[in-house]
């Protein structure tokens, strides 16, 4: 888990993963299922690709042969009866291969845009799945330390970049080699020295694009970075829309978007100024070696050619032979593209590939098996627990006996939350353990651990959907009368009757429209209809007004008689009838007992207890001192964190 936290990686997913691995190669032969649409578009690649190099072979054939007759019109692998004799005739013959030829190669490019896309359509979709899959089972320590619009980055963009790369780029490096190869044969069968002087310039071709993938990768890399950060910030603006406006920070936020995009287009333009160079200099080599093929040729045709060269060159053979070398040069040129995405395709797969190649630091052991929970009683061994650097819990040693409702308080900032966290394993301890019934619960499978725990958070998230389909997430079975009954014992049914809809009612994105006690009520009534064998209420009921949480109490009451129970409460009048009450200061209980037990100690939970009830004038002014100290640490806490996680 220390490796996890290390601030080093500014935050940004796939970042971790090692670069020489070539991440598009990994993904291509982890995800090859759809690889007979691969194969099909590979094909047709190639049947097209010789198709295409039909009509420049039959042009040059026919100069010498009809208009020239320099040599007779023969063709490879077709037998001589089948050819006319007459000249008009072979121009027919020419032209009806010709046309058959572009016929052939676009059914031929139909099928490769085929194959080719639905190839990499089917990859672009599993690599999605199992990218959200991988990032949903890493530990919620992985998702405080990335921004959410860095992860939405890794899932759209970046899967974007690759999917067009496989689709595109793919068919265009098979088409390149078959051309190359294509070509090559027939040049070489034209003419071998006039072949020799049309590769010159490929040595060059190759070490100047060499140096443009050296200096492209890491512009391309900052490229994706840059819209993780640009996505983050405007995901983080949609959704704290409300302080915006609240606040009046409308011309900040602007700036601070315009920065961001700022950073992106320089990115940007950083990686264009390099392509925008590749692309023009290829042009000049290849253009430059071509000239030199022609002049080289056409003198031999004139009868002067350039020393070394014997034999002739007819002007057929000559015009099929630069027809060739120009198609062979093309290739080249677009090979500059292909490597151009293929650098941004490995760029997005780095980030991808760091999200799938990530182990999730909370899992199950390979021997786990299901939590047994007889009583639901909760043991906590000695446990120490850190976020980073700073101990958070330290000595936390208490067993709670099944069926016991424990009350958590303590000043804010002292681990309350951190506590309970540990219990389903939202986090793991760094020493000691947390035991259920005598299992650890480290040993034990998630899913059963966490379907035997019931964790209602101060701001529970409701999905986008109905108000049934809210209380129902994660109990997907539970039928319309389970639902109302969970949410009567919620004490939410009232308001729900009287929403639009009903229970059918669409609460928005995050439940906006519903108040935060409502929302709390809600989440409640999720816990109460998944029947947890153990409950954690951290807050649940803080939103609610006072008469409310009385109501909702006196339900809970019940819910709770048979079940282990924790409730982390500020407000005292919570947790007073609770069986036993745990005071957590500075990441240590302190106290431990019944409500009565500890107003006679007469310490920390006492003075809370005179705030509480507005006995403040006999309140220690130590206590008072403590409570500035200590409100200070955690501001200094926050802030580091904040200053962490930029
Ligand atoms: N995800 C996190 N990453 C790093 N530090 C954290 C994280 N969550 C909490 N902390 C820090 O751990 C300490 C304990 O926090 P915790 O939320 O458990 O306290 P709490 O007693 O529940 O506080 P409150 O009553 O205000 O809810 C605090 O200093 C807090 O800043």
């Amino acid at each position: 888990m220390s490796s996890e936290r290390g601030p080093s990686d500014k935050g940004r997913p796939g970042t971790s993963t090692s670069r020489s691995e070539n991440p598009v190669w990994r993904l291509y032969t982890e995800y090859g299922v759809a690889r007979r649409y691969a194969a099909l578009g590979a094909v047709a690649t190639i049947l097209g690709r010789l198709f295409g190099l039909i009509p420049a072979f039959i042009i040059g054939l026919a100069v010498d042969a009809i208009f020239l007759t320099e040599r007779p019109y023969t063709l490879p692998l077709v037998p001589q009866v089948l050819i006319p004799g007459t000249g008009v005739g072979q121009l027919y013959f020419s032209i009806a291969i010709l046309l058959g030829a572009t016929a052939a190669g676009a059914v031929a490019s139909w099928v490769e845009d085929w194959g080719w896309s639905v190839f990499a359509q089917r990859i672009q979709r599993n690599l999605r799945v199992d990218a959200y899959e991988r990032l949903q089972s890493l530990e919620l320590a992985y998702f405080t330390r990335h921004r959410t619009g860095d992860l939405m980055s890794v899932l759209n963009n970046d899967v974007n970049a690759l999917e067009t790369f496989l689709e595109d780029g793919l068919s265009a490096t098979l088409w390149i080699l078959t051309t190359i190869a294509g070509i090559g044969i027939i040049l070489v069968g034209l003419n071998l020295p006039l072949t020799a002087v049309t590769l010159l310039p490929i040595p060059l071709l190759a070490a100047f694009t060499l140096i443009f993938t050296r200096v492209i990768a890491p512009r391309y890399l900052s490229i994706r970075e840059e819209i993780g950060d640009l996505n983050s910030r405007l995901e983080n603006n949609v959704s704290g829309i409300e302080v915006i406006k609240s606040e009046g920070a409308e011309q900040f936020e602007t700036e601070r978007v315009a920065a961001a995009s700022d950073e992106y287009l320089s990115a940007n333009l950083s990686a264009i100024k390099v392509r925008i160079t590749y692309f023009p200099g290829l042009n000049i080599i290849a253009g430059a070696g071509f000239a030199i093929t022609f002049l080289v040729g056409g003198l031999w045709v004139l009868d002067q050619p350039v020393i070394g060269l014997t034999g002739t060159l007819t002007p057929g053979e000559f015009v099929t032979f630069v027809i060739y070398a120009q198609q062979f040069l093309w290739p080249i040129l677009r090979l500059g593209d292909v490597v151009d995405d293929y650098e941004r395709a490995k760029a997005a797969g780095s980030r991808v590939q760091g999200v799938l190649s990530r182990d999730p630091a909370v899992s199950d052991r390979p021997d786990a098996s299901a939590l047994e929970v007889t009583n639901g009683a909760v043991t906590y061994d000695d446990v120490r627990f850190a976020y980073s650097r700073e101990t958070v819990l330290s000595e936390i040693d208490f067993a709670v006996e099944g069926g016991t409702t424990v009350g958590v308080v303590g000043p804010t900032g002292a681990g309350k939350s951190t506590l309970l966290k540990l219990l389903p394993r939202l986090y793991d301890v760094d020493d000691g353990a947390v035991r259920i019934d005598g299992q650890d619960v480290r040993e034990v499978t998630l899913q059963s651990l966490r379907k035997s725990i019931g964790y209602v958070s101060q701001e529970p998230f409701l999905f986008y959907g109905t108000v049934a389909e809210n209380i129902r997430y994660g109990t997907f079975d539970a039928t319309k009368d389970d639902i109302e009954e969970a949410a009567r014992r919620a004490q939410a049914h009232e308001f729900i009757e009287n929403l639009p809809s009903e229970y059918d009612t669409l609460v928005g994105e995050r439940g906006v429209k519903l108040s935060g006690g409502q929302r709390q009520r809600l989440a409640l009534a999720r816990t109460m209809l998944k029947d947890p064998a153990i409950l954690v209420l951290d807050e649940a009921t803080s939103a609610v007004d006072t008469e409310t949480e009385a109501i909702i109490q006196d339900r809970l009451a019940e819910f709770a008689a048979n079940r282990t129970t924790f409730v982390i409460a500020h407000r005292l009048s919570t947790v007073r009838t609770a069986d036993r009450i745990l005071v957590l200061d500075d990441g240590r209980v302190v106290e431990d007992g019944t409500h009565e037990a500890l107003l006679e100690t007469d310490g920390l939970y006492a003075n809370f207890w005179r705030v509480q009830t507005g006995d403040i004038a006999s309140l220690p002014q130590e206590f008072l001192e403590r409570a500035l100290r200590r409100q200070a640490v955690v501001e200094l806490a926050d802030e580091e964190t904040e200053e962490r996680s930029e």
